[in-house]
């Protein structure tokens, strides 16, 4: 894809010394053009373009992608957050030695595909699910006789190394030492988490989904809740051990729309993880919402990179408070912006604040008015 001309800023990165030059404003906010660290660096997502008071467009603004990052996309609907996430997707996907995976809870990634991305239907093994989890996933009191019976079967049929199917573990379930009553209820959850679709003992593990670099959309449009919350916390987790293990070169960037519904299920822990453990491994994890009162403090406190579209519901609104870093003197929410597709970036690397434009889409973004169906392979081309 051919590249913008000109200066580019890049966010995260720390190469400005300070700011004493006085192209940022006091409070740390800048709309200006004119900013320290603007050159044409390599591993940069060229996101959008910086937007002056005026409304006219400044010099490129890049997000670094150079080291890991954790980051949040806020906004009320409809003012941009899954374009934005599909504008970082899309510069990821151009650059060398990062791998960009969508979590796409809404259906509206398949563009990507123009990008080189896979949409996948999302597969999991039960054995990525631990034990102790398994009860929550199904819905069961884990100190009740059938969450207690699932959580003793899934452990022993995992013991060794094992990637049972659900078939194996419902027939463990009928073999085992319990009542006929616990065993029923037990077997019957485990029937309901296979007609999710989304259980698979022999799929791959996550790290080759990612291997070759192009983005990996994870279709989740239609999946129950919980099931979609499995399948997050096996990528989750799956990107960060094989980062660890180091079975996956590239740095993969985990983009989790609408989040908030994950951070309440059973993908919470290992989002945690990334947010607190992530970037050693080198694993980057951005989470974008409508609800940013609904995510955990811990996403925005360990994010070093807000991108903060309108927010108008006062509880949102005070989650930005949290991200009011002692560089910032100012409130930050009266500074978001109002147009569909600006937002207020705050970012900690150069303790700087600004108002940008992102880009348009170079892919197509299906979230454009709402659909009762999905597109048809064929529709889409
Ligand atoms: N940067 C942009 N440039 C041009 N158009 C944009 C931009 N951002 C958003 N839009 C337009 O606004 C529409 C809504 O954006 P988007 O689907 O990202 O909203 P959203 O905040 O994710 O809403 P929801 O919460 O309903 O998913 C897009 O379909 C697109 O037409």
């Amino acid at each position: 894809m051919p590249r913008p001309p000109g200066r580019v800023y890049v966010l995260g990165r720390d190469e400005t010394g300070s700011d004493s030059d006085g192209e940022t404003s006091r409070d740390g906010v800048s709309d200006r053009d004119d900013v320290s660290n603007a050159h044409r660096p390599p591993h940069t997502a060229r996101i959008g373009s910086f937007l002056a008071r005026d409304g006219s467009a400044g010099a490129t603004v890049g997000v670094d992608l150079d080291r890991p990052h954790a980051g949040v996309v806020f906004g009320k609907r409809g003012t941009g957050k899954s374009y934005t996430l599909g504008v970082l997707a899309e510069e990821i996907a151009d650059a060398d030695g990062v791998v960009p995976v969508v979590v796409d809870p809404m259906g509206v990634f398949g563009g990507l595909e123009a990008a080189g991305g896979r949409v996948v239907d999302p597969a999991v093994r039960p054995a990525s699910i631990p034990p102790s989890t398994w009860p929550d996933l199904l819905g069961l009191d884990p100190a009740s006789g059938p969450g207690s019976l699932v959580w003793r079967i899934v452990a022993d049929a995992v013991d060794g190394g094992s990637s049972p199917s659900l078939a194996t573990l419902r027939e463990a379930v009928a073999g085992a030492d319990a009542p006929a009553e616990t065993r029923r209820a037990a077997a019957n959850h485990l029937r309901l988490a296979a007609s999710w679709g989304v259980f698979d003992a022999d799929t791959p593990p996550v790290a080759s989904l990612a291997a070759d670099g192009d983005p990996v959309v994870l279709d989740l449009a239609g999946v129950p809740d919980a099931a979609a919350s499995a399948v997050v916390r096996a990528v989750a987790r799956g990107l960060y051990d094989a980062r660890i293990a180091e079975d996956l070169t590239r740095l993969p960037w985990l983009l989790v729309d609408e989040a908030h519904a994950f951070f309440d299920g059973v993908a919470e822990p290992a989002l945690r993880t990334i947010l607190t453990r992530g970037r050693a491994p080198g694993v980057s994890l951005v989470c974008a919402t409508q609800r940013p009162a609904a995510l955990p403090s811990v996403a925005v406190s360990q994010s070093d990179l807000l991108v903060s579209h309108r927010l108008t519901a006062a509880r949102d609104v005070d989650r930005l408070a949290e991200a009011e870093a002692t560089y910032l003197a100012g409130d930050l929410a009266s500074r978001l912006p109002e147009g569909v597709g600006e937002a207020l970036v705050v970012d900690d690397a150069t303790e700087t604040a600004h108002t940008v434009r992102i880009r348009e889409r170079r892919t197509p973004h299906e979230g454009e008015s709402p659909r009762a169906r999905r597109l048809s392979d064929a529709e889409r081309q």
